[in-house]
């Protein structure tokens, strides 16, 4: 991790310059006012340390000059000192408050590019690998550093102006006072290394603190926080939070102790460094080699060398803070790019092609176990095709690819005669619509809520009505205080539902899109009572079978909804195991024949119980 070469150093550098420049660019955009004051600021600033030491020696030479001119060199001196002083004292403290101002602003910039970014990937690769999340997280957590990068170059750009110009004036007195320059080098380094070896410790701890964060906010939510209280295991998982906090925590502290060691020799060499630069001048004072004014120089300059060396490592020490959030901002720019792919077609009609898979094989980036193998698989328009197969099978995954979230590995997808891959992701995404079980609680006003799934039409109310209405959610509509209007959830103090209830608008928000190419459907009426999801299904397949450009891809365990498909596959261990009809499934007595009558058979079984026990009353 230290063992840094130069050639990635230069790189590291030249990506920080570019965010410098790319943030500098954002705070000249966000108020070119404050920008030109600070910069002006700072340019006054870089000069009043050198101005303050010049004073004073001229003060004490013309204390002891005889020459008549003592008094207006006093005033001059007395002038120029006090100008430096205000220049330094309060010129600091205006800069430093509109920086800080400034800086918060662009960071608001600068989460809202990294926003932009995240939702432009159309792939969820990054929301599913801990390795992108671990990134994401770090990058989160620094945007501050990120936002700050222009002003850490301009802060560092004053200290090494203002020390440039105090070593002048030193080698003015004696050249062996330009070692204290070299001197400046130790603790330098020693807290380049302590930074480096800081965000090392943070970079290996950013899956403990996302472990502790995630335990946090699993407490706060209702949902899991239904399921930690039953099962009693709000101890066991605040131990585990607990000792990821220790980890990171103890991590950051051996990190920070070592930054200290390292920092205190870097400076232990430079006091030993001012030492020195005083018995010099003092002997030179002695021989008559330099003035009484130098000495003063030399004292003045020397304790602000200190301050302006300081200023220079924490500018440098900022940079590569920076610099650590600028890569994972540039990897998060660059992953982006790279999963936007380069698909520019117009999405095709389906009414010609349907969508094929062929040869499609998939395993999860980072994992080793092929999910899908060998899948071909062709989906008609205006037919609903239900996948089967049991748990783990590789049902979702499929759904997953077809949707485009991820890429297979081998093998094609074509989409009305085109591979998948060539067309525009934005467009793509704009023609699907689907419900899945684990639905997400968008907590919004019912009508975003539901709107959502067609941002387009969000807002539409006669849209938002009728995708209610098809998912037999206008009962619980009409039941809220303010219907459409009412706010959801119990985040923002709104209305909280049932289970069934949510479920409910996640299928209206899938009923949203009016034309989508395909709509996948992955066990979405879990949460509904049988005779509920039966009228749901009827809307769905109803729509199927009038609306000839679209696909229906529905995943289902229950064998009365998918019997009603015209296309069923099998999916099995990841390969596609059989595909027909119901009849024709059922007439190969395979797989499919024996799920779905053992499954049959279990709910005449009930039946068959509920009615004795009705016959025993
Ligand atoms: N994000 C992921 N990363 C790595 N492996 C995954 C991921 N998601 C699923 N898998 C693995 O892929 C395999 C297929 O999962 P998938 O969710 O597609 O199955 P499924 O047929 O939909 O199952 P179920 O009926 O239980 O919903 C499983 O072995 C699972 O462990």
């Amino acid at each position: 991790m230290n063992g840094k070469s130069p050639k990635s150093a230069g790189r590291q550098g030249t990506a920080t310059l570019r965010i410098a420049h790319h943030t500098f660019a954002l705070a000249w955009r966000t108020d070119p006012f404050v920008v030109s004051v600070v910069v002006c600021l700072s340019l006054a600033q870089a000069g009043a340390v050198a101005a303050t030491g010049l004073s004073q020696r001229w003060v004490v030479d013309a204390a002891q000059s005889s020459d008549g001119q003592l008094l207006v060199a006093l005033a001059l001196a007395v002038l120029i000192g006090v100008a430096a002083h205000v220049t330094a004292a309060a010129g600091n403290r205006t800069r430093y408050n509109y920086q800080h101002d400034l800086t918060d602003r662009v960071d608001l910039e600068v989460n809202r590019e990294i926003l932009t970014a995240t939702a432009s990937i159309p792939t969820l690769e990054h929301l599913e690998r801990p390795e992108f999340l671990n990134r994401l997280e770090l990058l989160r957590r620094h945007t501050g550093a990120l936002a700050g990068s222009c002003w850490a170059m301009t802060d560092t750009g004053i200290a090494v102006i203002s020390a440039g110009l105090s070593l002048w004036l030193l080698v003015g007195v004696h050249p062996a006072l330009g070692a204290l320059a070299l001197l400046a080098l130790p603790p330098l380094w020693a807290a380049d290394r302590a930074k480096r070896n800081l965000a090392a410790a943070r970079t290996a701890t950013a899956e403990d603190q996302r472990l502790e964060d995630r335990i946090h906010r699993m407490f706060l939510a209702p949902e899991s926080g239904k399921e930690i209280y039953l099962a009693g295991a709000g101890a066991v998982l605040d131990e585990t939070a607990h000792a990821a906090r220790i980890r990171v925590v103890t991590a950051v502290l051996k990190a920070r102790l070592g930054a200290l060691g390292w920092q205190l020799s870097g400076w232990v060499c430079y006091a030993a460094g001012y030492i020195g630069a005083l018995i010099l001048t003092v002997s030179l004072v002695t021989r008559g080699a330099a003035s009484l004014g130098d000495l003063m120089l030399v004292i003045t300059l020397g304790t602000q060398l200190r301050f302006q060396i300081h200023g220079t490592v924490s500018g440098f020490s900022l940079i590569a803070e920076a610099g650590h959030a600028t890569d994972h901002y540039l990897w998060l720019l660059a992953h982006a790019r790279h999963q936007r792919g380069t698909g520019t077609r117009a999405v095709p009609d389906l009414r010609q092609h349907g969508i094929r898979m062929r040869d499609v094989a998939f395993t999860y980036p980072g994992s080793h176990e092929q999910v899908l193998s060998g899948v071909n698989l062709d989906l008609q328009p205006g037919t609903t095709t239900a996948l089967v197969g049991a748990n783990g099978a590789g049902k979702t995954t499929l759904v997953k690819l077809l949707s485009g979230m991820y890429v297979p590995n081998t093998g094609r997808i074509e989409v009305g005669g085109m591979p998948l891959a060539e067309l525009d992701p934005v467009a793509w995404r704009r023609r699907l619509s689907g419900a899945f079980q684990d639905f997400f609680r968008f907590q919004l006003p019912v009508r975003h809520t539901v709107g959502i799934g067609d941002p387009d039409a969000m807002d539409d109310t006669e849209q938002v009505t009728r995708a209610v209405r098809e998912a037999g959610a206008a009962p619980i509509i009409g039941r809220l205080p303010d219907g459409l209007d009412t706010q959801l959830g119990t985040l923002y103090g709104g209305v909280e539902l049932s289970q069934g209830q949510w479920q409910r608008l996640a299928l209206a928000r899938a009923l949203m899109r009016r034309h989508p190419l395909l709509l996948v459907l992955d066990e979405p009426t879990a949460a509904l009572d049988p005779l509920a999801e039966h009228e749901v299904y009827e809307v769905f397949m109803r729509q199927a079978n009038t609306d000839p450009g679209r696909i229906t891809l529905l995943v289902s365990h229950r064998f009365s909804t998918v019997r009603k498909a015209d296309h069923i596959v099998v999916l099995d261990g990841g390969r596609v195991s059989e595909q027909g009809t119901h009849a024709e499934l059922m007439a190969a007595h395979g797989r499919y024949a024996e799920l779905y009558s053992t499954q049959a058979a279990a709910y005449q079984e009930e039946t068959d119980t509920s009615n004795n026990q009705l016959d025993g009353f």
